[in-house]
């Protein structure tokens, strides 16, 4: 299944990178302008046919990306419409996301004191000072950073695009008990907003398998107590795990550094009762 990308736009320091990088799942791949610009796109400078050009690569990866079934994240200041324009017609699925707020705001921000070397005529054509930034004449969707929170427009984009990104992931596990490894696969869903199902399997007791399903279930809930996307669901202890091929959801397997994470090295270190406690856990 063609994976689709979300453009994040707007002025330097309006907070593009930040979203993204909330934006990110296990599909997900980010592509971001500060990052390019160093690498594959560093032969390239800040005048309108350069930008154009830069974008266009941003966009021939982000389809490339696409067609082999990743998500994009893109988060470029794409000054002009017509650059937007020719990324909406480059890209089959693509989502707009104007990241708006007022220069002043991002000046002061100022993350890497760019506007401050603009302002002191270290640097030409620097966008929002002595370059323009053309606002969109319609907004697909716009996220203000600097009246709201950075997580509130985290969720605004994820409810909004809801229907365009898949929207809930399930892992299937024994959580004997819930390690750090663990936290790590589960938060890169539930803290961009993705509605996370964990299904424990309901194992026997065993020296392997010391805690009961809901002795774990309590564990997760109370880790996951202020995340109202993530619910737990006890499951028979399945041995397979059939899935289909097109039907709709992507499969995939856990990071190689998560993999590494042995939950019996966890039960070898920590008592039954400060395991049960979370005292495994780091904040
Ligand atoms: N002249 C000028 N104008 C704007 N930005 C400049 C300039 N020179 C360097 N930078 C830094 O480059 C980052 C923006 O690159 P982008 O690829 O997103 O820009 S564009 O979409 O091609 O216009 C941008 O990073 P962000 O602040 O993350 O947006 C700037 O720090
Ligand atoms: N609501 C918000 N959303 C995103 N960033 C915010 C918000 N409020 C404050 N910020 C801060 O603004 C800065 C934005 O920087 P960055 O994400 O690098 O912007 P850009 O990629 O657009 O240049 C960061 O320091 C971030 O913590």
């Amino acid at each position: 299944m063609p994976g689709e990308t979300v453009w994040l736009f707007g002025l330097p320091c309006s907070g593009k990178t930040t979203l993204a990088e909330g934006l990110i799942g296990p599909n997900t791949v980010h592509l971001d302008g500060d990052y390019l610009r160093n690498t594959l796109n560093s032969d390239l400078g800040f005048s309108k046919e350069d930008r154009t050009e830069n974008l266009r690569r941003a966009a021939g990866i982000a389809q490339a990306l696409n067609e082999q079934g990743f998500d994009v994240v893109a988060s470029f200041i794409t000054p002009y419409r017509s650059q937007r324009e020719l990324i909406d017609e480059k890209l089959e699925d693509v989502s707009f996301v104007y990241v708006n707020a007022p220069v002043e705001v991002c000046e002061d921000r100022d993350v890497k004191g760019m506007y401050e070397r603009a302002r002191n005529g270290e640097i030409d054509g620097f966008t929002g000072v002595d370059a323009p930034f053309e606002e969109p004449e319609e907004v697909e969707l716009e996220v203000r950073t600097a009246t709201r929170s950075k997580e509130a427009g985290i969720e605004t984009i994820n409810r909004e695009l809801a229907l365009k990104f898949d929207p809930s992931h399930i892992f299937i596990g024994r959580w004997q008990p819930l390690h750090d490894g663990h936290r790590t696969i589960i938060d890169s869903a539930a803290d961009n907003g993705k509605d996370v199902i964990i299904a424990i399997r309901d194992t026997e007791l065993s020296e392997e398998n010391p805690f009961t399903a809901k002795e774990r279930r309590e564990l997760i809930e109370d880790v996951y107590a202020d995340h109202p996307n993530v619910e737990t669901m006890i499951i028979p202890d399945v041995d397979t795990v059939a899935i289909g091929r097109n039907v709709g959801y992507s499969v995939v397997s856990v990071p190689e550094e998560v993999a590494q994470i042995s939950g019996t090295d966890t039960r070898n270190r920590y008592g039954k009762r400060e395991l049960l406690a979370g005292r495994h856990l780091e904040d």
